[in-house]
């Protein structure tokens, strides 16, 4: 039995339309129960009674609609109650998005739809746009979990296109998954909800199938060519499942974007043709500007005939975290893909859940093996250093283009594998005669591999993979 004393716990009486917002330092965990009325995490609700647990240095908002009271197990480092808060805002958008999914839905059943123009029955397909710290992404959460809790059978798609960000796999990637069951927040390490597993153990019951391309880099600016790239890839699998999932195209579609999108000088940046590659890509019909006047304007005067084009608040709670935060959560990412998520309860705490899920359901056991480096095709897209060719010199010419794909020679000492995190890649074409030079750059991520030493070159490949979208062709 342990002889640790039970952590600390506090009641917090909520009233209506406020938040409790908390910050986790690293090594801190926290449960909160919700011991009497509703409350929910960026979206899902939280089940009475339970103790729901939070670590990894999560931030994060208990936000009550009616009033609640709910009792805190552990000592964050930030912990107050805020009743000013953007939800309203979010919610009223959450009604508009709603009915056009209605709309969509009847269109697409052959029903009567209330407005002869045809423009008004389109899914929403959403770009959501800010500054660094706006809240992006929770706001992209909030949306999709509120359409999934409509209990309609909405499966929204969410997009991540933000390369820093992990999403469903590790950063360095660009995703989406249908989602179907709310996406919890207990962890930065899988802060779009969990993926499936290969682990011969029954695990997340809310497990989700992303399709995912391999970019990796966490910066935009490294290679924006590939990522215009990936971008596209993402969108033409999206409009292939729409085309047999009517349920799926009316919920829509959520596209979380990186900071670097909103900043910057207009002209000879790539930021404006990645928001058009967006655009594109997922046929956007409606722009979500989140707490930045300067770009909600630029995004009305060129977008704004085409799409809808809304800006919404930040929310005060939003933490602006700083270089080394990121890197500790790509970490916790990585980590979590290889070990599964491991939350130890604040001291007391025997029956914590994680996202409704039991503890012991998320952990894996990965194992080691060794490869040889003649049986693996190692590839670097580009160069490993490599400035954007509108930063060449007026007439130089690339040796190696962005997009190309360049054998790297493990044994060469300058191959830069030591330490870095590989994607699998799935199967290229099985007809020879249907290959193509770039295909490499087409090809979704299966698995991840992390190289390191130790008297040898190892690789470690988690026994958790990603599996793709099925198609049903
Ligand atoms: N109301 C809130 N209360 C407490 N924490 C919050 C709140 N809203 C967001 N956060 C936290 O603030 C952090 C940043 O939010 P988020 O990731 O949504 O911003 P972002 O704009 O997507 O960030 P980035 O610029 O890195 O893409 C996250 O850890 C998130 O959980």
């Amino acid at each position: 039995m342990s002889d640790k004393k039970p952590a600390e716990s506090k009641i917090w009486e909520l009233g209506p339309e406020s938040e409790f917002r908390f910050e986790l330092d690293p090594g801190q965990s926290l449960a909160i129960k919700l011991v009497q009325g509703r409350a929910e995490i960026f979206g899902f609700e939280l089940a009475e009674g339970k103790q729901h647990l939070f670590g990894f240095e999560c931030k994060a908002a208990v936000f009550t609609w009616k009033g609640c009271v709910i009792e805190v197990t552990g000592e964050p480092s930030t912990e107050y109650v805020s009743d000013d808060t953007p939800m309203r805002t979010y919610g009223n958008l959450h009604i508009a998005l709603e009915q056009m999914r209605v709309r969509a839905l009847s269109e697409i059943r052959g029903s009567p739809v209330p407005h002869q123009d045809k423009t008004r029955s389109d899914p929403p397909r959403v770009l959501v746009l800010g500054p660094e710290h706006s809240g992006k992404t929770t706001v992209c959460k909030i949306l999709t979990n509120y359409a999934v809790r409509a209990g309609q059978g909405w499966t929204p798609f969410l997009v991540n296109v933000d390369p820093s960000e992990g999403a469903w796999a590790a950063a360095g990637t660009l995703s989406v998954a249908p989602i179907s069951g709310p996406i919890p927040t207990a962890s930065p390490a899988n802060s779009l909800g969990t993926a499936a597993t290969t682990a011969p153990v029954s695990l997340s019951s809310n497990a989700l199938l992303p399709l995912v391309y391999w970019y990796g880099h966490p910066e935009t600016k490294r290679n924006p060519l590939l990522l215009d790239r990936m971008i596209r890839n993402l969108g033409e699998n999206i409009n292939d499942r729409f085309e047999l999932d009517t349920q799926g195209r009316a919920s829509g579609l959520i596209v979380d974007t990186p900071p670097s999108f909103a900043s910057g000088p207009a002209s000879s940046n790539p930021r404006l043709r990645l928001i058009k590659a967006c655009i594109d890509a997922f046929t956007i019909n409606v722009i979500v500007v989140v707490g930045h006047e300067k770009l909600n304007v630029e995004m009305q005067r060129t977008y704004g005939s085409l799409v809808q084009v809304v800006k919404i608040p930040k929310s005060g709670g939003v933490v602006e975290v700083d270089h080394s935060y990121r890197e500790r959560v790509h970490n916790y990412e990585l980590h979590t893909y290889m070990y599964g998520q491991i939350i130890p309860p604040p001291a007391g705490i025997t029956n914590g859940t994680m996202g409704g899920e039991t503890l012991t359901d998320l952990v894996l056991a990965p194992s080691s093996t060794v490869v040889n480096f003649s049986d693996l095709q190692i590839y670097r897209i580009g160069l490993e250093t490599m400035a954007p060719s509108d930063a060449l010199p007026v007439g130089a010419t690339r040796t190696v283009s962005e997009m190309q794909a360049v054998l790297v020679n493990p044994a060469s000492p300058g191959s830069g594998l030591l330490n870095a995190v590989l994607a699998l890649l799935g199967p290229a074409n099985p007809d020879e005669n249907e290959r193509y030079d770039e295909e490499i750059l087409d090809l979704p991520v299966v698995g991840f591999l992390v190289m390191w030493v130790s008297s040898f070159f190892q690789v470690g490949l988690g026994s958790f993979t990603l599996h793709c979208m099925q198609h049903q062709h």
